[in-house]
């Protein structure tokens, strides 16, 4: 029974997540209709938390309830709504459905019921079915008590979520319980738990007044990040400036940094404030700081340790109080050791290190942001559905994104337009395959080293961190594939691999699959 197991499962201990997965899981099993989705409002738009029976890029998208009319119609009534077959409404998850890989088939009933904590919405549970027949009165008429059932689940999250931001706040440092992608200014998509892990340790670091330093691939999300550190710490009311280090000409960093007097230079006509002044009382984002020359920073290093600056062709000090966050896509310790950065400046920025994982690590994330960007180039380009094929999703994940998120944002809105001049109808379902993608695997592997007859010493080095990755790879598509063989029952996993359990565990959580 329904009821029953919503309500064994809030007697238990389990994360948001779980949670909202189980809820969704179990209205699914007991219905047996097509799909299940749970979406909270969040703004305009409204955000799958847990989905069961759509395709897993569905949790990366935001539908805007402008752009869905049907959504926008659960939302504005608190009773249930049927959509009969042949409603000429659009349904957001056209083309969505797991059953249906093979075919983009629409869905054909839709039932769905807004749900409320006290007098305020909080988001909406859609029930979706395949088959023309239309769902039963009975359901129909039991749509309340689920909401019910929803709604206490919600309640019970929301109350859990509170007490750890309690335990966070009086420093009693609480356990990870992946539940970070919940945040209300959730900007960063992703469920994998190095980077569940990530946010919660930035969570605590952000609190702190110590300088960050992000280091990464280019596109792996740095700066979305620093902006994240910004709005969770003391300084979120206090502007974050972004200085791109990489941009600014040699000859006009002194000034750009520190500001600048009438007459310092030829053109300087009138006095100006530097960037260390705007981000007074707030945070100093110094992007790409391994392209500063070292004239550069020696000047930033004696601003950060006297804490005051001095506006070029001015000598009178001034105090600045400002948080240092740092990226850079470089090995500044590399750059270290070959003389091109300061040690003491290496040493100031980095009081706080945070590695950020490239995307080839982050597991199925790769898909849940495949499902967001599809969902904004939908919108954008007017289609009445965006879908990956199976093959699709396959190469998605079996590329090794050497360009990160950014590479994928261009990836799919490319693959879109692709679509778009190859025919695809805006009006129709349609389905990007590898070829809309054009995902160059091949140039992707020989960027990253592999050449047999590569005998020089760096080549070598370079060719062992391609072999490691390309051996991650495989055992990251092996392992997936052999979990979505098993019905995600890892023991069945380990047995078939031929793995012990506690290995394969570590092994997945070392390949960001767990
Ligand atoms: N987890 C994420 N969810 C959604 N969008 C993301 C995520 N991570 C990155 N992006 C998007 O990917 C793009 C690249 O991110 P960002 O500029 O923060 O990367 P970066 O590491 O600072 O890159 P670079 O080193 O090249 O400056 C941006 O458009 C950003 O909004």
């Amino acid at each position: 029974m329904l009821v029953h197991q919503i309500i064994r499962d809030i007697a238990c201990e389990f994360p948001r997540a779980v949670r909202e997965e189980r809820l969704v899981g179990a209205i699914h099993t007991w219905l047996n209709c097509g799909a299940v989705g749970l979406l909270k409002q969040a703004g305009e738009s409204l955000t799958p938390v847990a989905v069961s029976g759509l395709v897993p890029d569905t949790l990366g998208r935001r539908f805007e309830i402008v752009k869905h009319p049907r959504l926008a119609a659960i939302l504005a009534q608190r009773t249930p709504v049927h959509f009969e077959p042949g409603n000429p409404l659009p349904d957001p998850y056209d083309g969505l459905l797991a059953s249906h890989l093979g075919e983009p088939l629409p869905v054909h009933d839709c039932l769905g019921i807004s749900l409320y904590l006290g007098d305020t919405c909080w988001g909406v549970l859609t029930l979706d079915s395949v088959d023309e027949i239309p769902f039963p009165r009975s359901v129909i008429d039991r749509m309340p008590e689920i909401a019910a059932c929803c709604e206490a689940v919600i309640r019970l999250c929301r109350l859990e979520d509170e007490n750890r931001a309690l335990h966070l706040a009086s420093r009693i440092d609480d356990e990870l319980t992946g539940d970070g992608h919940l945040d209300e200014n959730r900007e960063i998509i992703g469920r994998s738990p190095v980077l569940l892990r990530l946010l919660h340790e930035l969570d605590i670091v952000a609190d702190s007044d110590l300088p960050v330093l992000l280091s990464g691939e280019t596109g792996v999300g740095k700066e979305l990040l620093a902006r994240r550190i910004h709005r969770k710490s003391s300084r979120a009311h206090a502007p974050m400036i972004h200085v791109n280090c990489a941009a600014l000409p040699e000859s006009l960093i002194e000034s750009e940094l520190f500001g600048h007097v009438k007459g310092a230079f030829s053109g300087a006509v009138a006095d100006r404030s530097g960037r260390f002044e705007a981000a007074d009382g707030g945070v100093l984002f110094l992007d790409e700081v391994g392209e500063l020359p070292l004239i550069a920073q020696a000047k930033l290093l004696r601003a950060l340790q006297n804490g005051e600056i001095q506006r070029l062709g001015s000598d009178k000090p001034l105090k600045v109080n400002v948080r240092i966050i740092a990226a850079t896509n470089r090995d500044l310790a590399e750059q270290v050791r070959g003389g091109e950065f300061r040690a003491d400046l290496y040493h100031r920025l980095s009081v706080y290190p945070v590695p950020v994982p490239p995307l080839r690590q982050r597991g199925d994330d790769v898909l849940l942001l495949a499902g967001y960007f599809l969902e904004l180039n939908r919108t954008r380009l007017g289609f009445r559905s965006l879908r990956l094929s199976h093959q699709a999703e396959q190469a998605l994940c079996a590329y090794s994104w050497p360009g990160n998120i950014r590479e994928l944002e261009h990836v799919i809105s490319r693959a879109a337009l692709r679509a778009v001049s190859q025919g695809a109808i805006r009006t129709n379902i349609v389905t990007l395959e590898p070829r809309h993608l054009d995902l160059d695997i091949v140039s992707a592997q020989e960027q990253s080293g592999i050449s047999p007859d590569a005998d020089e010493t760096p080549a070598i080095q370079e060719n062992i961190h391609a072999m490691k990755e390309a051996v991650e790879q495989f055992q990251r598509q092996l392992i997936r594939r052999t979990l979505a063989n098993s019905n995600d029952n890892w023991a069945e996993v380990a047995r078939k691999l031929e793995l012990d359990a506690s290995n394969l565990h570590k092994l997945a959580k070392r390949l960001g699959l767990k």
